[in-house]
């Protein structure tokens, strides 16, 4: 049984996370999206922030790259699902059961970073699900040889589109319009390396039991159908964010904010906010006060499952290299 369940993997969740590793506690963490970020690798990865302590200026993206750099050190003991997205949170006698979209897990204690809500991909309409359509991409070997298209004109879909080229994979990158979002040095790059189909529209796909064979497009301005052979589908139509569980959870608050004490409990004993979806006067919503808070939960969640063990003692002593 875990002790702490963290759910969402953004700044917030990401320290939480490594706060629970120094602290030695049996943690996880679920997060809805398909990496780790929040509303930086979601929203503004390109961005710089300037307002973070000891980095005087820094993109979003990278500094992600840089907390998760940070949990190397503790990746065998804390598990990070991602596509996991908490739907339900059932009280036991002296646990709790939480319920995602893939899978059930049991903790003493819970604590949500869960920002303004889930990032969930952006889904194609489609009749019915096929296993070879992603919205994530985790392991970019699966693409050598094989015909992908990518769907999208944005940053990520340029990037995913350039990324499994260069790993062998024979991309077509499909458009609803001319232009492109995407810093239109990765539009020139990808033009080495693949095609590009604009203006189409995906009219739906061709499939044979839970696989596609083939796209459907209609060209936006001729209206003409034509069809394109695919392996995979990897759509890059971007986030929405899911409903707010705070009633269905039992946990009070106000405006899909979360109230929590000076220890950063919510309503519920044992269930635990910080980050930018909690609420208190005064609250600040930048990374570096979710970050606080999020020492503040897990050094409460410590000292209440091991009252009789110093949880406080500093990085500084407690990691010997
Ligand atoms: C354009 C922009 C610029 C900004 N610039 C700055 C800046 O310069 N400096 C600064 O300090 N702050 C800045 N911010 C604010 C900063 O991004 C937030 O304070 C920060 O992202 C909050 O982190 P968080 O981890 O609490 O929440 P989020 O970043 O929102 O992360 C929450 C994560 O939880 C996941 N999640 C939610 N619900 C579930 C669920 N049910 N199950 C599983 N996972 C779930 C989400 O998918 C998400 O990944 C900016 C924000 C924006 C939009």
């Amino acid at each position: 049984m875990l002790e702490v369940l963290i759910i969402g993997a953004g700044p917030t969740g990401l320290y939480a996370a490594f706060l629970a590793g120094l602290r030695k506690l049996n943690a996880a963490v679920i997060e809805s999206a398909g990496e780790a970020g929040g509303q930086l690798t979601a929203v503004y990865k390109d961005k710089f922030i300037y307002d973070i302590p000891g980095f005087p200026k820094i993109t979003a993206l990278d500094y992600i790259k840089e907390q998760v750099k940070q949990l190397d050190r503790f990746k065998d003991e804390i598990p990070f699902y991602y596509d996991n997205e908490a739907l339900e949170i059932n009280r036991k006698e002296d646990h709790f059961e939480v319920i995602t979209n893939k899978q059930t897990l049991l903790t003493k204690n819970i604590l949500i970073a869960h920002g303004g809500g889930g990032f969930v991909p952006q889904k194609l309409k489609l009749d019915k699900e096929y296993d070879n359509v992603l919205y994530f991409v985790k392991d970019l070997t699966i693409f050598k040889d094989k015909k992908v298209a990518v769907l999208g004109g944005g940053d990520s879909a340029l990037d995913w589109a350039v990324s499994i080229a260069d790993n062998g994979g024979n991309v077509t990158l499909v458009h609803r319009r001319n232009e492109f979002r995407a810093l239109p040095s990765t539009v020139e790059e990808f033009k080495e390396k693949g095609t590009i189909l604009t203006p189409q529209l995906v009219e739906g796909v061709i499939g044979e039991e839970k696989i596609a064979k083939k796209l459907v497009l209609k060209n936006a301005e001729t209206k003409e159908l034509s069809e394109l052979d695919v392996d995979y589908i990897v759509v890059n139509y971007g986030f929405v964010l899911s409903k707010s569980k705070l009633a269905e959870w039992n946990i009070e608050g106000d405006k899909g904010l979360i109230n929590v004490d000076s220890r950063m409990q919510t309503s519920q004993p044992g269930i635990y906010a910080a980050g930018n979806g909690v609420n208190y006067m005064g609250k600040v919503k930048l990374i570096s006060v979710g970050q606080g808070e999020a020492a503040i939960a897990i050094q409460a969640i410590a000292n209440n499952l091991y009252p009789e063990r110093n949880n406080s003692e500093h990085s500084s002593s407690l990691i010997k290299e």
